[in-house]
């Protein structure tokens, strides 16, 4: 909106009243007279989201929130977690990606297309924000269990990173949503007129490695240690093994994922009353998050006394073409060689159904894409299989999830340990009200990413990842742990994501990777306070910027009249 200022009067603020603020910004009579306090705005925006019916107006509502009060929206967004991650993030996200071209409004994140090789960096310099931490990436090709959603894919850098300043307080100013614009496999959208990215087919995988090599180089040039989060690329393992041992950086959906499945599973396998040795898993999916979990809960069954090879005999993993053997004659990608099996027939074992009923397993774990593959028919096999079976849908978003809460409960008689990756709600089941638990890694990234940053690590290394895993397993209460939850209360989300920071921060000290020299001589208590104060807190940053303002008008001759920045996200306080 244009309008036309009266010329900014010097000699007569009131320096403790806001409407002074007002006439300061020069936002005096563009609003209301009355200046409500943001409890009062937070009541609003709730009251409005209540009105709207189907989700995706929440999400769409959401973001022009975000858009237009960046504090108001991550103080909302901080105090009801619990009801707002699911319209800002999966489930929702995915339906905001599907339609992201035809919703389009404005700009929230980086878009950089193949055609601009050459001059990635020249590109980044257009994001109006100076002090980058992290940014999360995607190239769009697997976004959650949806496919190749091309650019539309955008949606999940900025409800990623949403997620990374409210439950880790990471300053949303020092976000960067990032989209390469690589071509899409996506027919459906290449046909369409409003598609905004490339109407082209997908490069090579080399041609990408390339265009990666470069985008790297930028982002370190233009932000040195800047920590990148490589977010649902269809074949992330390339990228990984080649700067994963050079820059600050990890793979959500292998590591991230492997860490929060382990930090349930931990607590899974104890409720289970079986020790590791006795356990057996089949994972339905072995791509990037299915391969991702296995190993780090490989990891997890050495520590507790076996080999690697009797820990790695422990999983069966199933494909779409099947069991996922030595000898099924198709040339298998590197990442499925390390758990490919040689001593079963794979003619004999093509579905999920034959290798459970070979191996009769106590984990069943989904990670692909396929939503109802956990039938009741195999659901109730596990419960007559086991005494406490442990069963994780964990696709994205709800319908891609393997089975229901209700489903799994039903057909185990209630005694199914529970986890899936898009919330379900409490089931009432013979009296009780039971919970679901939610093996996303939105409760692990935020985390690992504020752990990096703080530390000022140069490389994210496995034990830092494996670190977070046993911090989000030992961060449930005493009252969580008491109703056999496997994954703490969503709403305290902050402070797990504290405690998951704490021990990642320590992990890189220990593997030498960490630049920040305050951490090294500080106990838990110190690391702690040090942790919290630099967090991002939106209720004091609106005071802050409120008192920004003031001591401005208290200086006013010496002061050159600027608040705040006003950058793509949204960096203004249009309530003031
Ligand atoms: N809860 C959470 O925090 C997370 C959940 N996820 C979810 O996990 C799912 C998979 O992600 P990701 O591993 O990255 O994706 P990938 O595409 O890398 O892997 C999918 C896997 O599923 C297999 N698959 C596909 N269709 C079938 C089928 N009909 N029968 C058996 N197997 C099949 C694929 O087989 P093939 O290899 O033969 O193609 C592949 O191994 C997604 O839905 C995603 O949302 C991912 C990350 C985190
Ligand atoms: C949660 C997540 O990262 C995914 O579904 O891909
Ligand atoms: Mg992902």
């Amino acid at each position: 909106m244009s309008v036309a200022h009266p010329p900014r009067a010097t000699g007569d603020f009131d320096t403790t009243n806001s409407s002074a603020v007002r006439r300061y910004n020069r936002t005096y009579g563009l609003i209301p007279p009355t200046v409500d306090s943001q409890e009062v705005q937070m009541k609003r925006c709730l009251m409005q989201l209540s009105r709207k019916e189907k989700s995706i107006e929440k999400y769409l509502y959401l973001s022009g929130l975000r858009n237009s009060n960046v504090h108001l929206f991550y103080r909302l967004v901080t105090q009801h977690v619990k009801a707002i991650a699911p319209l800002i993030y999966t489930p929702t996200v995915g339906e905001a990606c599907i339609q992201w071209s035809s919703n389009y409004v404005q700009p929230e994140g980086l878009y950089i297309s193949y055609e601009d090789r050459g001059h990635i960096g020249s590109v980044l310099h257009n994001w109006p924000e100076k002090n980058v931490e992290i940014t999360v990436v995607t190239d769009g090709s697997r976004i959650l269990g949806l496919g190749d959603l091309g650019i539309n894919g955008m949606g999940i850098p900025v409800g990623k990173l949403a997620l990374y300043t409210a439950c880790a307080g990471i300053r949303p100013d020092a976000t960067l949503p990032l989209m390469l614009d690589l071509g899409t496999g996506n027919q459906h959208f290449i046909n369409d007129p409003l598609y905004m990215g490339t109407k082209k087919p997908r490069v090579s995988e080399e041609e990408s490695l390339e265009f990666m090599d470069e985008l790297m180089q930028a982002l370190h040039q233009k932000w040195p240690g800047i920590v990148v989060q490589f977010e649902d690329f269809k074949n992330p393992f390339p990228a990984l093994e080649k700067y994963g041992p050079r820059y600050t950086c990890f793979n959500d959906d292998i590591q991230g994922t492997g860490a929060v499945v382990l930090g349930g599973i931990i607590s899974a396998v104890k409720q289970s009353g079986r020790p590791a040795k006795d356990q057996r898993a089949v994972f339905l999916g072995a791509g990037s998050a299915g391969v991702g979990v296995a190993k780090q809960i490989v990891a997890y069954f050495m520590r507790e006394g076996l080999t690697e090879e009797e820990a790695k005999r422990c999983f069966w993993l199933v494909d779409s073409k099947g069991l996922v053997t030595n000898d099924r004659g198709d040339k298998l990608p590197d990442h499925k060689v390390y758990f490919s099996r040689d001593d079963n027939n794979a003619e004999q074992y093509k579905t999920l159904e034959e290798v459970a009923d070979l191996v009769k397993p106590t984990i069943l774990m989904g990670l692909s894409t396929i939503g109802g593959a956990f039938t009741p028919k195999l659901l109730t096999k596990m419960g007559q299989w086991n005494e406490k079976p442990i069963i994780f849908p964990l696709s994205n978003p709800s319908a891609n999830s393997e089975c229901t809460f209700e489903d799994a409960i039903k057909c185990t008689d209630g005694r199914a340990l529970f986890a899936s990756g898009s919330p379900f709600g409490p089931i009432e089941y013979q009296g009780q009200t039971l919970t679901p638990g939610q093996g996303n890694n939105m409760y692990v990234f935020p985390g690992i990413g504020l752990g990096a940053i703080l530390s000022k690590a140069t490389i994210v290394t496995q034990s830092m990842i494996y670190a977070s895993a046993l911090a989000l397993s030992k961060s449930l209460t005493k009252s969580e742990e008491a109703q056999d939850w496997l994954y703490p209360e969503i709403a305290r989300i902050r402070d797990v994501s504290v405690k998951v920071a704490m021990e990642v921060i320590k992990a890189a000290e220990e593997a030498g990777v960490a630049r920040e020299p305050h951490i090294k001589m500080m106990g838990d208590d110190e690391l702690e306070k040090w942790v919290r104060s630099k967090m991002y807190e939106p209720a004091t940053e609106t005071a802050r910027v409120e008192d920004e303002v003031r001591d401005l008008l208290m200086d006013l001759p010496k002061s050159n009249g600027s608040s705040g920045t006003n950058g793509v996200n949204g960096q203004k306080d249009s309530h003031l």
